[in-house]
């Protein structure tokens, strides 16, 4: 295993660079950014060996004990579709919940609604494409469909009192159909705000885009929804997802998706990599000033043992460098 030497975040990130370069010398970033932590179910669902349910649920709590706000914990898909996610259930209830810390499941209709409630679920995100194909291929039906499924996911939840967060794919690109017009992007993300979920992740979910494609998209979606209420969800693929999301933030939003160690793909989604490491988002942010409360001593811990659980190398670059320091 990589050893994860202390080093400060004063040291691996230079805090002097971090006081002369304030946020309102470098434009109109916002001065705090919420991270949602997506490594335990984004991260782990494309993994192909089984992982042994303590071990996601020590990463959660791992990843708890970092600061960071939001864990996606896991998701009430269909075991058939995505086995490694079958434990849901045991994940959710075994794991410490934290205060302050939301703790979101992924919920592709109202079984799996109902299924998440019943084991606590406090708060579900539901997903839908910007691309007809991929929901075909990812959930088994036509956008039209997969948001009625939303909808009655959305109803239920409000009789219930919980919170729903969107997804909406493919937003930079299809691996079936494409180029996604930002027209199209905006049409998905205002319906499935107007339904009710109270905050949109863009998905590039093959990590295709570069920051001039998300400008392009950014711009056509903040004409129908209000930029408080988005965020982004970059995967790594092209190696664009750091500057794509420093982009985004450039624009106003202030919410973004990210996986610790990097991990992460969609097994639907042909030749996706993993997602834009935590810990490359938190070093990046803190450089910058921007505060995100996340311990990064913690975070590398966290990423060194699932790192060392699936006997994979980090993705994350700090990572990577802060173990050669
Ligand atoms: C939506 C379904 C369930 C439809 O699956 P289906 O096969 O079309 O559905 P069905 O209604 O015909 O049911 C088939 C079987 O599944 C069962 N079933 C039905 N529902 C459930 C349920 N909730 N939990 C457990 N079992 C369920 C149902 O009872 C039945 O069982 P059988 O009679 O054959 O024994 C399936 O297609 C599915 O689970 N898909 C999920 C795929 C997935 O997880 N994809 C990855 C998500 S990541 C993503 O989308 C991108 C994102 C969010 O990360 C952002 C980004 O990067 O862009």
């Amino acid at each position: 295993m990589a050893t994860v030497r202390k080093v400060p975040l004063r040291r691996l990130v230079g805090l002097a660079s971090l006081r002369a370069v304030s946020t309102s010398s470098v434009g109109t970033f916002p001065k705090r950014v919420k991270i949602v932590e997506v490594g335990p179910r984004d991260g782990l669902q494309n993994e192909k060996n089984i992982i042994p349910t303590p071990t996601k649920i020590k990463l959660v709590d791992m990843l708890s004990e970092t600061g960071l706000p939001v864990i996606e914990v896991t998701s009430f898909v269909s075991p058939k579709w995505v086995p490694q996610m079958a434990d849901h259930t045991e994940v959710l209830k075994g794991i410490q919940k934290f205060p302050g810390v939301n703790y979101p499941v992924l919920t592709p209709n109202l079984r799996a609604f109902q299924t998440a409630v019943a084991a606590g679920a406090k708060e579900v995100a539901v997903f839908v494409a910007a691309s007809e194909l991929f929901t075909k291929k990812n959930v088994n039906c036509s956008t039209d469909e997969s948001f009625q499924r939303c909808d009655e996911i959305l109803k239920a939840a409000r009789v219930a009192g919980i919170p729903v967060r969107g997804y909406v794919s493919c937003v930079l690109g299809c691996p079936y159909e494409g180029k996604i017009s930002p027209a199209k992007v905006a049409k998905v993300t205002k319906k499935i705000y107007s339904m009710g979920c109270y905050e949109i992740s863009l998905g590039d979910t093959i990590g295709v885009g570069t920051p001039g494609l998300m400008k392009a998209m950014l711009s056509a979606v903040m004409q129908e929804v209000p930029v408080s209420a988005l965020a982004v969800h970059c995967h790594d693929t092209y190696g664009q997802a750091l500057a794509n999301t420093l982009m985004a933030l450039q624009m106003g939003v202030s919410v973004v998706d990210s996986s610790v160690a990097g991990l992460g793909g969609c097994p639907f989604a042909q030749g996706a990599s993993g997602n834009l490491a935590t810990e490359d988002l938190v070093y990046m942010l803190a450089g910058m000033g921007i505060d995100t409360g996340v311990n990064l001593q913690k975070l590398l811990e966290a990423g060194a043992f699932i790192c060392q659980a699936l006997n994979k190398k980090t993705s994350s670059r700090v990572a990577q460098a802060s173990c050669k320091l």
